[in-house]
């Protein structure tokens, strides 16, 4: 019987993809990622919910300790993030140092199971032609989360299988009914999971972050009114800026050195294109020539047709056909060819 690791939140999505696979035939085995520190935390919910679980389906469930993990690669990477003025994207970060690698590693190393499989809404494909695994979008375009998951190396993609990749979440809510699973009412999650646990990033960035004021200018240098911190802003915000002008104001840039907010019109907060680092390919090895791709600049945003001009050293420049607003820093840029995930990277401050 073939064995598999299936990461369980106490989600719907995760139970019905470990409930799936076990009647599928699969010798399922749950595994649990003890995420946040604190007492209360959304995971220690989530963690009886996996337990429950794993009790109805009758199969073994583990929990790991990797609180220091998260501590050090998502809260700390978002605190000096954020203080820099930057709005980092920690879900892939997540997702690749915190889940999947850690994932994998426990399956191979302490269980001697070489597949896991999570509830993500995104597809893996091998691609004989290339000899490569891909990565495409979920066949729900409206759960798809393959922008959340462009960090994955090949080794992780081979190690995976995501269950629910063909399925819409309709269709998940009838499995987790039809298998009588506890967690088949259970809310959508809203939000990222450390703004679920503090009620909003604001809330979470306080508490590592001091509070200082500082002013709000235009791109000429003119003070136009007061802020509360840096890192309470994002670029393309409007609202919450507290300024009257005659035209709407956005944040365009965040400038942690002056501790200033710069805000222009839409005009000046929209580009012609920007730069990515650490980018990861996973269709394509690293181009070498301009490519053509669609990019999708933040999680919701509609993907546009772009140039990318390699830079070297894990870099590119990305050429918009038209002029984007609100590029953020720190968000990631990804690139696709239709359905398939091309590469990724985040984007630099300019
Ligand atoms: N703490 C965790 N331990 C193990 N696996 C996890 C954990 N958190 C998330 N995962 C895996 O990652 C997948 C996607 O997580 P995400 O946070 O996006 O939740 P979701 O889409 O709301 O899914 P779910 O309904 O399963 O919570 C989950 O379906 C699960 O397989």
């Amino acid at each position: 019987m073939k064995r598999i690791v299936v990461g369980l939140s106490g989600g719907v999505d995760s139970s019905v993809a470990a409930a799936a696979l076990h009647h599928q035939g699969y010798e399922v085995i749950g595994l649990t990622l003890w995420l946040m520190k604190g007492k209360g935390q959304c995971c220690s919910e989530g963690m009886v919910d996996a337990a429950f679980i794993c009790e109805q389906l009758g199969i073994p469930h583990e929990i790991v300790d990797t609180r220091e993990l998260f501590q050090e690669n998502i809260v700390d990477y978002l605190v000096s993030g954020y203080e820099s003025g930057v709005t980092p994207l920690p879900c892939s970060q997540c997702n690749r140092t915190v889940k999947f690698a850690p994932m994998l590693k426990y399956a191979k190393e302490t269980l001697g199971i070489d597949q896991i499989a999570t509830g993500h809404y995104a597809r893996i494909r091998y691609d004989e032609a290339t000899g490569r695994y891909q990565l495409l979008r979920a066949r729900d375009h409206n759960k798809d989360q393959s922008y959340f998951l462009y960090d994955l190396s090949q080794e992780l993609l081979a190690g995976s299988l995501f269950p629910l990749g063909e399925i819409v979440k309709e269709e998940t809510r009838r499995m987790a009914a039809q298998y009588q699973l506890k967690t088949a009412d259970k809310p959508e999650s809203q939000d990222l999971c450390l703004v679920e646990a503090h009620g909003s990033m604001q809330t979470f960035l306080d508490r590592y972050i001091d509070l200082k004021e500082g002013e709000i200018v235009d791109r000429a240098g003119k003070i136009l009114g007061k802020h509360t911190g840096i890192h309470h802003y994002t670029i393309g915000q409007r609202k919450g800026l507290g300024i009257a002008a005659p035209e709407p104001l956005y944040v365009m840039a965040l400038d942690p050195v002056m501790n200033r907010v710069v805000v222009g019109s839409r005009d000046e907060a929209t580009q012609p294109d920007c730069t990515a680092g650490r980018t990861n390919w996973i269709a394509i090895p690293e181009p070498t020539a301009p490519i053509r791709a669609q990019v999708q600049v933040r999680y919701r945003s509609k993907p546009v047709p772009v140039t990318a001009i390699p830079l070297g050293e894990g870099r590119i420049k990305l050429g918009f056909d038209e002029p984007q607003f609100g590029i953020t820093p720190g968000q990631a840029a990804v690139l696709y060819d239709g359905e398939v995930v091309l590469g990724g990277g985040i984007i630099e401050r300019r």
